[in-house]
């Protein structure tokens, strides 16, 4: 049987300053654990010159790991990892944030989780065990907090963090979800999870510590906010 190969799927928009440190960490912590491994950029067409440095760092790390899939303008987070995993070899998938929140170092954890159990799905989790967040004001807090505590409430998932985005999933199992999922932007995360539970996917979760990013800034407003609301009524009236 062939080894696990595992596709990150990397969505950028204006991550120029993260983009090396993140793809050094990615780099560094497959080649210590020895799995073998793609990451997928999609790019979507950052003013900031994100492309131009991810053209560098495929130059320096290989074409064979480091994929470069951008699109022209800003489309959203969720048809990202939709545009990702068309192009994707790995039967493992990866989807995790550029800008510095998301640690590589978890990775494995998340791997060895889901070989010890053969679970279809593992999510980070903020919100139990060691998990933490590091850097948020209270207004982002409570944002976050209230959001998955009225998920919590209205669509019981049976996982702490419904509004993370640090997960692995098998292809297949994603490819089904994506498939499924009628959100765009942030609420894409949450219905995954809604989804997931509704076609009976074992998920698991690792505690992870978030940290706020220090270079670049988060594209959450005022409309994901109220997007999110209406994701949230919509799957809990049709799941
Ligand atoms: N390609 C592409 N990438 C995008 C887009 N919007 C955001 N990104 C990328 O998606 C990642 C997360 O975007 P942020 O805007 O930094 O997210 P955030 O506000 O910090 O929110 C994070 O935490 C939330 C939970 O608290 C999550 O729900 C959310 O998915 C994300 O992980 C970053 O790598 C960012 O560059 C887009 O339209 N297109």
């Amino acid at each position: 049987m062939a080894p696990n190969k595992y596709s990150i799927l990397l969505p950028t928009y204006n991550e120029r300053e993260n983009l090396p440190f993140i793809i050094w960490l990615i780099v560094k912590h497959f080649s210590e654990s020895g799995f073998e491994y793609e990451v997928i950029i999609i790019d979507d067409g950052s003013p900031d010159g994100t492309l131009q440095v991810a053209e560098e760092l495929q130059r320096i790390y290989g074409k064979d790991k480091i994929v470069l899939r951008p699109r022209e303008k800003k489309l959203g987070l969720g048809t990202a990892y939709v545009h990702g995993i068309k192009h994707a070899t790995g039967n493992f998938i990866i989807i995790m944030d550029a800008d510095m929140s998301h640690h590589p170092k978890f990775i494995p954890k998340f791997i060895t989780k889901q070989v010890e159990g053969n679970y279809d799905i593992v999510t980070g989790t903020r919100y139990t065990g060691d998990g933490g967040v590091y850097g948020w004001d209270l207004k982002r807090k409570c944002i976050s907090r209230g959001a998955n505590f009225v998920t919590q409430v209205l669509l019981r998932p049976g996982v702490s963090d419904l509004t993370g985005s640090f997960r692995l999933y098998r292809k297949e199992v994603l490819q089904r979800l994506i498939d499924a999922c009628i959100s765009k932007g942030y609420v894409f995360q949450m219905e995954m999870i809604a989804r997931a539970r509704q076609f009976n996917y074992s998920i698991a979760e690792v505690p992870i510590s978030f940290v706020d990013r220090v270079y670049g800034e988060s594209k959450l407003g005022g409309q994901e906010i109220v997007d999110f609301i209406k994701g949230v009524l919509f799957l809990f009236a049709t799941t």
